[in-house]
């Protein structure tokens, strides 16, 4: 299988100047001597005539990439095309006639993880790298794409490797000949590693969050003007908005770059008593989404000064006070007006306030996805059970345990069954 030369379009569909198809494996070289003559520099730009025996295809950049210094490691090449559907599909005849198949979703990438050019988080980096919409997600990408992350774990597995080895030396010589205190260090070094372990878990989830996006929700009474509020913050009319109170009955979501960051802000509907059984359902799922929230906007107008909201940690609300216009804030609140535009500008900033807050990391690699939380967990618990393990060999075991479990995140052990759904998510050409 993985000996296949693979081929796929690199560009994005639609109508473009240029097309790039990228081609990779064993028979590249003998392909492109086929379609462009003989070989250009490796890695250099060159214009060739692209021929499938005497029909002229286009005249086109070509790059030859030979492995193992590619993107893969394996040879391949790229053509710069020009774009149109006649020239892509006759071009990718000729590669299906002289040997190549079109590539599976992430198969570039998944060969460039399997001929160990990057490793496994290297490998959801650059899916996340292409995914990122915000600078703070295309800077949290390209860090954990340097190998941030692995280094981190990399370092654990390291320190684990050189505890297990002390580990096997009290096993094989047991009281005689070694010094107490070696015993003592190794308890020590678990413990260590264990406690930052701990402290990378308990991050506040903030990599996680910047990959996914903070999710803002907006609660209050009826008519406190919420849909109002997201369509001014989203520079659109997603939401519905009448005068009427109880219009809004599910929640509606807009996707926002707060200061870099992705913010998912949702609308949902006014929180009353209320015997419409529709409009019920929708205070419901407001109250799912409000539990579920990273923040929350809590919406009133004067005079009706709301309760709080039940089951929300108070440093996760944030009060406004809407219709300035017809009646003022009090001070301390933050007030605005969703008609005339008056205190947008501030609420925007203390919302990138919150989310940078939420987001922030004290410099190390922070872990972005739940694979990589369940992975350190298992670590963790592993390290606890070794603390407390009453022989050597029970410690021995589970100090393998958390060694199997590091490895498995980086992808240097047994991982097969994990690659389809690393690489499945990808698109095709990547
Ligand atoms: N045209 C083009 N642009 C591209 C890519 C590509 O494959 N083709 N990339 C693909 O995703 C990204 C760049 N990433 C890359 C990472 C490694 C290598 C690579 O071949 N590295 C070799 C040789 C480096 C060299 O020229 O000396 C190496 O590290 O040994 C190429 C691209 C983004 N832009």
């Amino acid at each position: 299988m993985s000996d296949a030369t693979i081929f796929a379009r690199a560009t994005g569909a639609g109508r473009a100047a240029i097309t790039i198809l990228r081609v990779s494996g064993p028979k590249a070289g003998p392909i492109l001597e086929a379609i462009a003559g003989r070989l250009p520099p490796p890695r250099l730009a060159s214009l060739r005539t692209l021929r499938h025996g005497t029909d002229v295809l286009d005249h086109a950049v070509v790059l030859w990439l030979p492995g193992p210094r590619s993107y893969t490691g394996e040879d391949g090449f790229e053509l710069h095309l020009h774009a149109g559907p006649a020239i892509e599909h006759d071009v990718a005849d000729a590669l299906v006639t002289l040997g190549a198949r079109p590539a599976e979703p992430g198969e570039f990438t998944r060969r460039a993880f399997t001929h160990g050019r990057i490793d496994l988080l290297q490998a959801e980096a650059i899916a996340d790298l292409i995914e990122a919409e915000t600078s703070a997600q295309r800077r949290q990408a390209l860090t954990q794409g340097d190998g941030a992350l692995s280094r981190l774990y990399d370092d654990w597995a390291q320190r684990l490797r050189t505890i297990l080895a002390h580990q096997e030396a009290l096993i094989d010589f047991p009281d005689e000949d070694l010094p107490p205190e070696v015993e003592a260090r190794l308890l020590t070094g678990i413990a260590d590693l264990r406690a930052q372990m701990d402290a990378h878990l308990n991050d506040g989830h903030r990599g996680e969050l910047v990959r996914r996006g903070i999710s803002i929700v907006i609660a209050g009474a009826p008519n406190a003007g919420k849909s109002s509020l997201l369509n001014v913050l989203a520079g659109r009319d997603a939401a519905i908005v009448t005068d009427r109170a109880g219009t809004t009955r599910d929640a509606i979501s807009v996707t926002l770059d707060l200061g870099g960051q992705r913010a998912v802000i949702t609308d949902t509907a006014g929180l009353r008593e209320t015997e419409d059984a529709i409009e019920a359902e929708g205070i419901r799922r407001a109250m799912f989404h409000v539990k579920q929230a990273d923040l929350v906007v809590h919406l009133y107008t004067e005079p009706d000064r709301p309760a709080p909201l039940a089951d929300v940690p108070v440093e996760d609300v944030l009060t406004v006070c809407n219709k300035t216009d017809l009646h003022p804030a009090p001070d301390g609140v933050l007030g605005i007006s969703a008609t005339t535009g008056a205190g947008l500008g501030a609420l925007q900033a203390e919302l990138a306030i919150r989310v940078t807050r939420l987001t922030h990391s004290a410099g190390a690699a922070p872990l972005t996805r739940a694979r990589h939380r369940a992975g350190i967990t298992e670590a963790r618990d592993a390290l606890a059970e070794a603390e407390r393990a009453a022989w050597p060999e029970l410690r021995g075991e589970a100090l393998r345990v958390a060694m199997r479990a590091l490895g498995r995140l980086t992808g240097a052990v047994g991982v097969e069954d994990l690659l389809e759904a690393v690489f499945g998510s990808f698109c095709i050409g990547k």
